[in-house]
């Protein structure tokens, strides 16, 4: 396999994708993502990722999910909606585990994206990313990077996956045809997507350097798919006009998600809330440049 060159993207790269709402802008113009996460064992990764989109600033979250998250979610987040319709992107899979799926899960996931519009797929959706009818963004840290590879035919170690994460999320990206997001302390995003006949065509490879290691906590990576769940939802347009902005906007997330873990931190321990929670100043900042 040839080298693919990365390139940094950083704090710089990512002011393109935080600008504030316009003056005509309503709820529903802004971007309304739609989340499908959280399950009975892990309740928490869908409060998560739903405060993570809300940090990042959305028009609405219609969450879509088991009894316990959803009075969880709304217990924390009442602004967010509980009732299915239109959305402009989807967040689904954090919180999930692929093999104690519900067929009625399951089928409500094929059945969203089905419909075309942008997905997140993380944790336990992740094995579905082949039902997609519109672009995707898969985000596995490398565990589940090795699961979803030996799916599909090519058996790798997780060592040889940290040990080389640029090849791998290149394959990976290359396997699927989707863009692909390998979470680490160096995150690596690698567009992909399909031409009409199906052959993949490969994107930008770009990189985000984490600036604190404090972003290694549970439930971090959940909070990092709702920044970039988000984002998704709020940049639907330039996404139809340009899919290949996709990895922008999955480098964009990564950028946030670390500035935001910074701050949280400012050199003392975090846990993955603090992430979320610091998300808009560290937007104010970003704007401000
Ligand atoms: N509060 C929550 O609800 C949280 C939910 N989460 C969800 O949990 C699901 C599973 O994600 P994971 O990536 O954790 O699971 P994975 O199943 O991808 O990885 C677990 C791996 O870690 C190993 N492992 C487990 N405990 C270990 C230990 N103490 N020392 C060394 N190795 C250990 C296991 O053997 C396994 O290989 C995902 O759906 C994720 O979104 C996590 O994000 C954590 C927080
Ligand atoms: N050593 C590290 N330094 C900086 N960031 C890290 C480090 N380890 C993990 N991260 C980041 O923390 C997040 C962890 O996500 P993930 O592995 O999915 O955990 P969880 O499933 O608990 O949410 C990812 O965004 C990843 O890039």
């Amino acid at each position: 396999m040839s080298a693919s060159t990365f390139t940094d993207f950083t704090a710089a790269d990512a002011r393109a994708f935080v600008e504030p709402p316009g003056e005509n802008d309503d709820k529903y113009s802004r971007g309304v993502l739609g989340v499908m996460t959280g399950s009975a064992g892990f309740p928490g990764a869908a409060v998560l990722g739903v405060e993570g989109a809300a940090r990042t600033g959305v028009g609405m979250v219609r969450y879509l999910g088991p009894g316990r998250a959803t009075r969880l979610v709304l217990q924390r987040r009442p602004e967010v909606v509980t009732a299915g319709g239109r959305v402009q992107g989807w967040l689904i899979g954090s919180g999930m585990d692929a093999a104690l799926r519900g067929d009625d899960v399951t089928a409500a996931i094929v059945e969203a994206l089905g419909g075309g519009d942008p997905a997140v797929l993380d944790a336990g959706a992740l094995d579905i990313v082949g039902r997609a009818t519109g672009p995707v963004v898969i985000t596995p840290h490398a565990g589940e990077l090795v699961t979803l590879l030996a799916a599909h035919g090519t058996e790798v170690s997780r060592g040889q996956v940290t040990g080389d994460p640029e090849r791998w999320a290149v394959e990976a990206a290359r396997l699927l045809g989707v863009t692909v997001l390998l979470k680490g302390h160096v995150t690596h995003v690698v567009g992909a997507s399909r031409a009409p006949g199906g052959d993949v065509v490969l994107g930008a490879c770009l990189r985000v350097t984490a600036p604190t290691t404090e972003l290694a906590t549970a439930g971090s990576g959940d909070v990092l798919a709702g920044i970039l769940g988000a984002l998704v939802a709020t940049h639907r347009e330039r996404l139809d006009a340009a899919p290949s902005a996709l990895a922008e906007l999955a480098a964009a997330a990564a950028v946030l998600h670390g500035l935001a873990g910074e701050r949280a931190s400012a050199g003392g321990p975090i846990v993955a809330l603090d992430i979320a929670e610091a998300v808009p100043a560290a937007i104010a900042a970003l704007r401000r440049g």
